[in-house]
């Protein structure tokens, strides 16, 4: 469905080149949500901007259904980009125009009649939740409200794709969760294959089939949520994924613990959760396992145990308890003393 191939995008101001993109390839499946997860700077924008082509990339293909966007002439261009609509961090609204408006501009710009212009904004606007706020300006909506906006605003031009630019980043946690429900229901109710990028966790558990970690203009990792979140390759991944308030020791007890044995992190898929396995490790081994931290995060479609704990015993028989541990799925990560 969405394919980047070696795409590459250098920006240069004066003397100054930023290599923004650096041969990046990933694939996009027809129905999925796919999201790219990076710190700021690390090029998320310009990749989703080199999608539509907003940005042009300077290197490498980018094809939507088989279709080289590249390589097309301005009204062909225009065609295919009908297929994509996109969603941003700060809604980019009309301000002059009520929320009808909003949503109707870019029909009338694209020609679609009248009639139909009238179905498809009380239709998109009724899936989003606000067919009561046609009339209303944008500034007397709420954030969430005016991302539902440019929520129907997109879906109103029927595409197949919808790319979300950070679209929940500047909302609280109760908003950005109902937002990302909509996200939800576009993708499983309308089939609308949806690519965002972001730099929060969160929205990649809750919403997201696969993801791709970047890193100064790379992917460096990627694969199924699941995958990536018990099985972190690049230390980039696992900033991510351990990078957890809850799962930080203090300095100070740190230091005191590193010195009676090992701290160490197990992250599990949810059905193992169920084992007993730390009890198992004190019976078969000459350990004694005391619990940091502890907690279940919800992915899309599967949970993810997390635990922190301190293990005590001598070195081999700490090894072997760990190796027991990995044999059975568990991702084991030391944490630093
Ligand atoms: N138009 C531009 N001109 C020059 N440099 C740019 C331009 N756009 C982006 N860059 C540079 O490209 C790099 C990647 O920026 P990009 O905005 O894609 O990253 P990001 O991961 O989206 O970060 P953020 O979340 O902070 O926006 C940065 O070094 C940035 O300064």
């Amino acid at each position: 469905m969405i394919e980047l191939m070696n795409v590459t995008k250098t920006f240069t101001t004066g003397k100054k080149t930023v290599e923004a993109l650096k041969d990046v390839s990933l694939r996009i499946k027809k129905g999925e949500i796919y999201g790219v997860i990076g710190f700021s700077g690390a090029g998320k924008s310009t990749l989703i901007r080199c999608t539509n082509l907003l940005e042009r990339p300077t290197e490498g293909e980018v094809l939507i259904d088989g279709v080289d966007l590249t390589k097309l002439k301005k009204g062909q261009l225009r065609k295919e980009r009908s297929k994509i609509g996109m969603i941003f961090q700060h809604f980019n609204l009309l301000s002059t125009a009520t929320v009808y408006e909003n949503v109707a501009r870019p029909l009338k710009l694209s020609k679609v009649p009248k009639h139909e212009i009238n179905e498809r904004v009380e239709k998109y606007l009724k899936i989003v939740g606000l067919e009561e706020k046609q009339h209303v300006y944008p500034a007397q909506l709420s954030g969430g409200q005016k991302q539902r906006v440019a929520i129907a605003r997109a879906l109103a031009q029927e595409p197949e794709v919808l790319l979300s630019d950070e679209a929940t980043s500047a909302l609280d946690p109760n908003t950005t969760s109902s937002i990302l429900e909509l996200l939800l229901r576009v993708n499983k109710e309308l089939g609308i294959t949806i690519f965002l990028i972001t730099h929060e966790l969160d929205v990649i558990q809750r919403i997201c089939d696969r993801v791709g970690v970047m890193h100064q203009g790379e992917l460096v990792e990627e694969g199924s949520v699941i995958d990536v979140f018990t099985k972190p390759q690049h230390p980039q991944t696992k900033d991510f994924v351990f990078d957890d308030a809850n799962f930080k020791v203090p300095d100070s007890i740190k230091k005191g613990l590193s010195a009676t044995g090992r701290i160490i992190s197990l992250t599990f898929i949810g059905s193992s959760s169920s084992e007993p396995f730390l009890a198992a490790i004190t019976k078969k081994y000459e350990v004694v396992p005391s619990i940091l931290a502890g907690g279940i995060d919800q992915l899309k479609a599967n949970s993810v145990g997390k635990l922190l704990i301190h293990l005590q015993g001598d070195t081999a028989e700490v090894e072997k308890a760990i190796s027991y541990l990995e044999e059975r799925e568990i991702t084991v990560e030391e944490v630093a003393s």
